[in-house]
C-alpha cells in the first residue's frame, strides 16, 4: 500500500476503482472481491490523501460520501429519514470522546454483521419492509421476507395494536450456516461465502427453500409518523416495547451486556467492548464489533446528524479475522491413516493474533468447489483458534495463467484411492507405515527420543519395520549399519542410546500405548479414554462395537472403525508380537484407591500451559489423580485451571460459577 500522503492522481483513481468493485460485489452479489479489514485500509487511505490534498475530495466523494459506497441506485421506497452508516472509532479514546459529548445515558450493543432493513408495523401487523439502499429509498423486500419467515420478525406482533417502525440487521445465526450451505447446494448455487454474504444473498433470492434460516435484530425503533403511537423519551425504553411485542433486538442478543442497562461512565464503556471481544466467538452470530449510541432523545437531538451518520452514535471495529494472503503452493501427504491430507501454503499473513503461513485445503472435493489455484490471491480466516481456512477466492486477482488445481490421480505407490468418504484415503499399507511408526514414537505416543524422519525411512525401507511391534524386536547389531544415505549408517553410539529408548518406552502408560497402535479415529486424547474405560489390553481386545460406542466421543460410527482397526491389529499378531515384547499392556484399577484421589469424580479443563507439563502430560496428569480431562468448558466442569484471562473459556466458567485456580493452585492442590 502505497504513502497516503505521496499519492498521485493515478493512484487514487486506481485504489478508488478496486474499492467500487469491491463496494459492488459485498452490496449486490454473492462474491467477496476483498476483506473488510483491506476495505477499509482502502477507505482510510483514501481519507488521509483527501485530508492532505482537499482535490482529491470530488473524485473519491462517493465512497467517503455515500451509503452503501454509492453502488446502489436505491429503489422504489422512499425512507421517511436517511438510512445511514456509522462512524467508526478509530481508537479507544475515540470512544471516550464520544461518551463525555453525549453526557448522559449510552447504550452499547454488538454491532451485527448482516445488513440494514426498515419494517414498519401498523396496527400490529407487518406492512412493508425495505433494504437501506442508497440511504434515501430502498427496495421493497415485503414479500421475500414473508416467505423467509424471519427469526425476530413476526408477521404480527404480539397483543397489541402498535404502529411502529423498526430498524435493523437482517443476520444469519452461526448454527443455521450449514443449513444455507445445504439449501444452497440444493438449488445448484456456488455456496456461500460466509454468513453475512449468505445473509445478502437469501434476501436477494426470496426463495422459499431458505425459510426459517435468517434473523432480524431491531437497533432502532420509533412511532410510524401518522399513527399515535409510543414516543417514548429513550431509546431504552422503545426497545423494551419492541421486545414485548416479539421483535428481536440487538440489545437482547447480549442481555449481559453492561449488565442490560445504560451506562454513563467510559469504564463501563471500554469494559463492555472487552467482554464482547472475549466472548465474540462463542456468541453463536456474527458481529464486527460493538456499538454505542445515546440513549436520551434529547441527547441524540442535541447532538444531531450529518448527511450520512448520526453524531449521537459511534461504532468500534474489532480486530479482523480474515486477512489477504496469496497461495504460494498446494501440497498432498499421506497421512498415518491412509487420508489424502491437502495443504493449502499461503505467504506469511498476520491474522487473529497469530502469522499464517497454511491453510487447510479439507478436503477434494472442497478444492474443487472452491476453486483453489497457485497464485490466487484469497481471504483467510482463522477465528476461535481453529485451523486457518480459505473463505473465499479473489476472482478478479487471478493470474491469466494460473491452472486449476488437480487431485493426485493415485496415490504415491500408483494404487487408487478409496473415495467412498469425502476424505480419500490410500488403502496401501506400506503407505502409511512410515508415518504409523514416526507417529507411534513421537511425542504424544511413546515418546522415543532420537528416531527422527530419515530413521524411520530407512527402517521401512530396509524392511525391518513394518508395524510397531516390530520396534521393539531391533537390535544395537542391526540399527549400528542402518544405512542413512550419502553412504552413512547410524553408528554404534545411537544404536545404543535408540535401543534404551525403546527399552524404557515398553513401560510407557497403558493409553500411550494404545494411541501409539495409531488406529484410525483414535489419537492422545482417545487414547486416554480408551485406557479409562478399557485398562487392559485384555479388556481391549474383547471390547464390542458397543462397548467402544459407550466410550466418551466415540459414538457407533467410530466405534466400527476402531474395531476394524483393533482386528486388523490382530489378524497381523502386533498385539501378540507386543506382549510378547514386554510392552505395558495395562493393570486392572484399585477402586477404593482411586475414589480417594484427589481429582476423583471431578472434571476438569486446562486453559493454557501448566508449567513443567504438555497438553498431554497434563491431561495425564488429572487422569492420574482421579479425574476426567476435558477441553471445553461447560456446566459438568468441576474445575477450570487458567490464568485470569479474557479468553472465551475463563469468561464462560465465571459465568457458570465454576470454581477457577490458577496452575500453580492446581499443582499445589495436588500435592
Ligand atoms: N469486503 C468488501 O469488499 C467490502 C466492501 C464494502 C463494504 N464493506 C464493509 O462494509 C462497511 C461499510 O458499510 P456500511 O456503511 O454498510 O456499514 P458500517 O460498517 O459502516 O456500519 C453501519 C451499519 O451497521 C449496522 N449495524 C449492526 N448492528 C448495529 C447496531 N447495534 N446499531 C446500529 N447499527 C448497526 C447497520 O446496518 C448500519 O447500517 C465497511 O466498513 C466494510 O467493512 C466491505
Amino acid at each position: 500500500m502505497s504513502d497516503p500522503a505521496q499519492m498521485t492522481e493515478q493512484d487514487v483513481a486506481d485504489l478508488a476503482d478496486r474499492l467500487r468493485a469491491a463496494a459492488a460485489a459485498y452490496y449486490d452479489t454473492d462474491t467477496l472481491a476483498m476483506s473488510d479489514a483491506e476495505y477499509d485500509a482502502g477507505i482510510e487511505q483514501l481519507r488521509i490523501a483527501v485530508a492532505v490534498d482537499p482535490y482529491f475530495a470530488p473524485a473519491v466523494a462517493d465512497l467517503l460520501g455515500a451509503v452503501a459506497a454509492g453502488q446502489s441506485a436505491g429503489g422504489d421506497v422512499e425512507h421517511p429519514t436517511m438510512m445511514g452508516s456509522l462512524d467508526k472509532a478509530p481508537t479507544l479514546d475515540a470512544l471516550d470522546a464520544l461518551v463525555h459529548a453525549i453526557d448522559g445515558p449510552v447504550v452499547v450493543e454488538p454491532k451485527l454483521d448482516g445488513l440494514a432493513i426498515r419494517a414498519v408495523y401498523r396496527r400490529g401487523r407487518l406492512e412493508l419492509v425495505a433494504t437501506r439502499g442508497d440511504g434515501r429509498s430502498g427496495e421493497d423486500v415485503t414479500d421475500k421476507v414473508r416467505t423467509l419467515a424471519l427469526d425476530g420478525l413476526p408477521a404480527r406482533l404480539t397483543g397489541a395494536d402498535l404502529s411502529v417502525e423498526v430498524r435493523g440487521e437482517v443476520f444469519m445465526a452461526d448454527s443455521r450456516f450449514p443449513d444455507a450451505q445445504e439449501a444452497r447446494a440444493s438449488l445448484g448455487g456456488a455456496p456461500f461465502v460466509n454468513s453475512r454474504n449468505a445473509a445478502a444473498g437469501i434476501l436477494r433470492k426470496g426463495d422459499a427453500a431458505y425459510a426459517g434460516l435468517l434473523s432480524f435484530a431491531a437497533y432502532d425503533v420509533s412511532p410510524v409518523a401518522d399513527e399515535t403511537a409510543a414516543a417514548d423519551e429513550s431509546y431504552s425504553n422503545r426497545l423494551t416495547l419492541a421486545e414485548h411485542a416479539g421483535v428481536g433486538t440487538a440489545r437482547a442478543l447480549a442481555p449481559w451486556l453492561a449488565g442490560g442497562a445504560p451506562v454513563t461512565t467510559t469504564t463501563a464503556v471500554r469494559a463492555a467492548v472487552d467482554a464482547l471481544a472475549a466472548r465474540r466467538a462463542v456468541l453463536g452470530f456474527p458481529i464486527d464489533g460493538i456499538v454505542v449510541k445515546a440513549d436520551a432523545d434529547v441527547d441524540r437531538a442535541r447532538l444531531g446528524s450529518g448527511s450520512r451518520t448520526p453524531r449521537w452514535s459511534v461504532a468500534y471495529k474489532y480486530e479482523a479475522e480474515t486477512a489477504l494472503t496469496r497461495v504460494v503452493g498446494i501440497t498432498t501427504a499421506v497421512g498415518r491413516t491412509g487420508r489424502l491430507a491437502i495443504r493449502v501454503e499461503v505467504a506469511p499473513v498476520f491474522v487473529g493474533g497469530t502469522t499464517i503461513t497454511f491453510a487447510t485445503g479439507h478436503n477434494v472435493t472442497w478444492m474443487f468447489e472452491r476453486d483453489v489455484r497457485v497464485g490466487d490471491t484469497v481471504v483467510i480466516k482463522r477465528a476461535n483458534d481453529v485451523i486457518p481456512y480459505i473463505e473465499s477466492v479473489v476472482l478478479d486477482e487471478r493470474p491469466t495463467d494460473s491452472e486449476p488445481w488437480t487431485a493426485p490421480a493415485t496415490d504415491p505407490n500408483g494404487g487408487e484411492w478409496d473415495k467412498s468418504t469425502l476424505l480419500w484415503r490410500s488403502t496401501d499399507p506400506s503407505l502409511s507405515v512410515g508415518a504409523l511408526v514416526r507417529y507411534a514414537v513421537s511425542r504424544d505416543a511413546l515418546d522415543v527420543e532420537g528416531v527422527g524422519t530419515e530413521i524411520v525411512e530407512s527402517l521401512v525401507e530396509q524392511g525391518l519395520v513394518a508395524d510397531i511391534a516390530d520396534l521393539f524386536g531391533l537390535t544395537v547389531e542391526t540399527l549400528t549399519t542402518l544405512p542413512l544415505g550419502e553412504g552413512r549408517t547410524l553408528g554404534s553410539k545411537n544404536a545404543v542410546k535408540i535401543v534404551a529408548e525403546l527399552d524404557r518406552a515398553k513401560g510407557a502408560a497403558w493409553n500411550r500405548v494404545i494411541t501409539a497402535l495409531g488406529i484410525r479415529m483414535t489419537g492422545r486424547t482417545m487414547g486416554r479414554r480408551i485406557a479409562a474405560a478399557l485398562p487392559t489390553l485384555d479388556a481391549l481386545r474383547a471390547a464390542s462395537v458397543e462397548t467402544l460406542a459407550g466410550i466418551d466421543g466415540i459414538g457407533p460410527k467410530k466405534a466400527e472403525v476402531i474395531r476394524a482397526g483393533l482386528d486388523d491389529l490382530e489378524a497381523r499378531g502386533v498385539l501378540d508380537r507386543l506382549v510378547a515384547a514386554g510392552v505395558h499392556t495395562g493393570t486392572e484399577p484399585d477402586e477404593a484407591a482411586s475414589a480417594a484421589l484427589p481429582l476423583a469424580g471431578m472434571t476438569v479443563v486446562v486453559s493454557g500451559s501448566v508449567p513443567g507439563y504438555s497438553r498431554t502430560t497434563v491431561a495425564e496428569l488429572i487422569e492420574a489423580q482421579g479425574g476426567k480431562a476435558s477441553s471445553s468448558v461447560s456446566s459438568t466442569t468441576s474445575l477450570l485451571v487458567s490464568e485470569p484471562s479474557t479468553s472465551s473459556k475463563y469468561v464462560k466458567a465465571a459465568e457458570l460459577g465454576v470454581r477457577i485456580v490458577t496452575p500453580e493452585e492446581f499443582l499445589a492442590l495436588l500435592g
